[in-house]
């Protein structure tokens, strides 16, 4: 049978803006208050996400959030009319309006944990929405990327949708930016690499002193449990806390795995060598380490460019090709090491270029727009089609972007109560698209 991996990616919700939510995040601080293009920004997405699909990738999407959160707000005490209700907390507190406005589910990395059923005891693909509990913006994800998920992989018989994990800094997680799938072959068991930033019940355990470790031990070990992983089949093994102080939020802003390889800046673990050798021993198969150097690109330089945020993949042909962000190209150093790793000898040939800059400016690259779902004939069949990239869909969803996104927004403009009107319309007709269902709550 044949294996794939699939990417789904994110849409970018009407909503895109920039309102400076993501401590620890340089460029989600940097770039706070600039006004963004919504359009733009869903325009670019689809441009990565159908180039994928033309490369003869599995590529789908993952409808957005429903924003502004009118749920959150009433429940923190908002009343009114839903224009009321906006009007109030935008002169109130503007800063919980900001937060219920984000569209920050476009980055779908953060949407949950998926294990492939090759992995799993019962043989199902499972999935884990992340709480996202360290950011109040991203905390109010969690159930509505639940029925997303649950609607776009819709049966049971191949597919275990579990719920988050409990709403608790000692459960912290923030899926798979900090999950990493080792393997011969998508369809072999592999090795599922859950990197923490912190052992949220150990108070001796090394951690980051300026900015939050988003990702604990616990959580990744529950996840573990959930999908029913082989303590064989997992490794644990801790980000390097003097690389989250300096804007490294995720681990996969420092490092990068697809099948038999994994990419890594030589600062981005602590324990390094006995961790790997851990891997080694687990995977049985050859592994490809392919190690950056401080010297070869700096950690400021990983940090502004992406360098590591992009996105390997196995092309139809078995070649590996990096999808990076047109960043990569500006910064002289990243650019020259890119050009070189081409000619290393290891797996990755070539590297692909996109414009993702409307993502970038919230910190997040290609690898944050996507969730990838390792899956066989069998179980890409048994997936919502209409979800999955092709040629109309493309036209469809470019369309309706055209029809409903803004050119411009600014985080003044989330207190238009026209936004709310727009962005139901806009989430209403795109639930026809992609026949999801009801899966909003302003649909229920
Ligand atoms: N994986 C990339 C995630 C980027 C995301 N940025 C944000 O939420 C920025 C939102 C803002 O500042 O408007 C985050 O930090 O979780």
């Amino acid at each position: 049978m044949k294996q794939f991996e699939a990417n789904f990616d994110g849409l970018v919700g009407p909503t895109h803006n920039y309102a400076g939510l993501s401590f620890g995040n340089v460029a989600s601080y940097s770039n706070a208050a600039q006004a963004s293009n919504p359009k733009g920004a869903a325009k670019q997405g689809l441009q990565k996400a159908k180039a994928l699909a033309d490369l003869g990738m599995v590529q789908g999407v993952l409808a957005p959030q429903e924003r502004p959160d009118l749920y959150t707000l009433r429940r923190i005490g908002f009343n009114g009319t839903d224009a009321e209700v906006v009007q109030k907390a935008a002169k109130q507190a503007p800063t919980l309006l900001n937060a219920c406005c984000s569209a920050s589910s476009m980055w779908t990395a953060n949407a949950a944990t998926v294990s492939p059923s090759a992995d799993t005891r019962d043989g199902k693909v499972h999935f884990t929405p992340a709480n996202l509990v360290d950011k109040l913006h991203r905390s109010i994800e969690p159930l509505t990327t639940g029925n997303i998920l649950k609607a776009t992989f819709n049966n049971d018989r191949h597919f275990k949708h579990h719920l988050h994990l409990p709403e608790h800094a000692n459960f912290g997680d923030e899926g798979a930016a900090n999950h990493t799938r080792l393997c011969s072959d998508y369809g072999k068991a592999g090795v599922e690499l859950f990197v923490y930033g912190q052992s949220a019940t150990n108070p001796n355990a090394p951690k980051p002193a300026k900015y939050p470790a988003r990702q604990t031990l616990e959580a990744s070990q529950a996840v573990a449990r959930l999908h029913q992983l082989e303590d064989e089949s997992c490794v644990f093994m801790q980000q390097n806390p003097a690389v989250i102080d300096q804007g490294v939020f995720h681990n996969d802003v420092i490092s990068v795995g697809n099948q038999n390889v994994l990419f890594y800046h030589e600062q981005a673990f602590l324990d390094t060598e006995a961790k790997f050798a851990e891997i080694r021993r687990k995977m049985n198969a050859e592994v490809h380490f392919v190690k950056v150097s401080t010297e070869q690109v700096s950690i400021d330089d990983a940090v502004k460019s992406y360098l590591f945020n992009t996105q390997i993949i196995t092309l139809p042909n078995g070649e590996m090709a990096i999808i990076a962000p047109t960043d990569c190209q500006e910064n002289p150093a990243v650019f020259a090491y890119l050009n070189e790793l081409t000619t290393l000898g290891t797996p990755i040939k070539q590297v692909k270029y996109f414009d993702v800059k409307q993502s970038m400016q919230n910190g997040g690259g290609p690898a944050c727009l996507r969730l990838r779902v390792a899956m066989n004939e069998q179980e890409v069949a048994a997936v919502n089609q209409h979800t999955l990239m092709n040629d109309v869909l493309f036209g469809r969803l470019n369309t309706w972007v055209d029809k409903h996104y803004r050119d411009t927004l600014t985080v003044a403009d989330l207190a238009d109560p026209q936004l709310i009107i727009e962005s139901r319309t806009a989430l209403d007709e795109l639930t026809q698209i992609l026949k999801l269902g009801s899966v909003y709550q302003f649909q229920k």
